[in-house]
């Protein structure tokens, strides 16, 4: 069954590399207009499952569908179509590092989209804006730039194409916590202003408890827990009872809980 209310749907997802099965039977879906945080063990398969939603990496079985279209079996146009709605800020190589920030942000729009340079331009400067960067930031090159303002122009290149779904892998890793948090903000902010879904990849608790509706948790294999916080806390898993209820988790869920 095909659903309008869903910008992602994953049915009966198997993954493996070569005999090691990351993936077993994986039933995910993600509606449109929420925040799904994906949290897991390391090697739990979160980087990729978020790299098959994204059509990066195939799975061994199953169907993938993302904004109402077959990840792997549509046409190269129809796959560039879909390209355009999405945006992702990767955890690593956040921007390529022989362009400065202008061009950085520049590059989704002049490869996917046929526009004058004078547009483009302005959209660049539209997006440093949104971001919280100063225009005069635009022709530095990232090795200038500070850890925070890495993550706000990688988020700018990820918005360049005003995208529907936008994918983060693990955004506030390697800020310190102010930074984290004017981060998270800022999404926020975005998340409302534009009427994103996100689906977010994070270790992060206070990250996922400022921003998540619903958490999908990955373990043995499969999603072992699905909901709001409430919901997957009660769930009785030692993934659960580690990640959420160690020391650092119960801090972030009192602020939850004040909220
Ligand atoms: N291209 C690949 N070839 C072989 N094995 C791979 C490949 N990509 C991932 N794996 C393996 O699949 C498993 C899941 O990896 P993945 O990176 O998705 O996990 P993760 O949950 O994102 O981990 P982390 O939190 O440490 O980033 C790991 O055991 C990893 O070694």
């Amino acid at each position: 069954m095909i659903h309008t209310d869903w910008a992602i749907e994953i049915c009966g997802l198997h993954t493996r590399f070569g005999q090691h099965v990351v993936h077993e039977d994986i039933d995910l879906a993600v509606l449109r207009g929420e925040v799904l945080a994906l949290v897991g063990g390391s090697g739990s398969g979160k980087t990729t499952l978020l790299r098959q939603m994204l059509g990066l990496e195939a799975p061994a079985q199953g169907s993938v569908r993302v904004l109402g279209a077959s990840r792997y079996d549509c046409s190269h146009e129809a796959q560039k179509q879909l390209r355009v709605r999405l945006g992702v800020l990767f955890q690593r190589g956040a921007l390529f590092s022989a362009l400065n920030v202008y061009d950085n942000i520049a590059l989704p729009l002049r490869e996917l989209r046929n526009l004058r340079e004078s547009l483009i331009r302005d959209l660049v400067m539209l997006k440093l804006d949104m971001v919280g960067v100063e225009a005069q930031h635009a022709y530095k090159m990232p090795a200038e730039l500070s850890g925070g303002m890495i993550k706000r122009v990688a988020l700018a290149r990820a918005l360049a194409l005003d995208p529907e779904l936008l994918f983060l892998d693990e955004p506030t890793a390697g800020l310190d916590p102010a930074l984290s948090e004017s981060f998270v903000d800022l999404i926020q902010t975005l998340r409302k202003e534009l009427t994103l879904t996100i689906v977010m990849v994070t270790h992060d608790l206070d990250t996922l408890v400022a921003i998540s509706d619903r958490v999908a948790v990955l373990a043995e294999r499969r999603i072992i827990a699905l909901g709001s916080i409430p919901a997957v806390i009660a769930v009785e898993h030692p993934f659960i009872e580690s990640f959420f209820l160690g020391a650092r988790g119960r801090n972030a869920l009192r602020m939850f809980q004040k909220n």
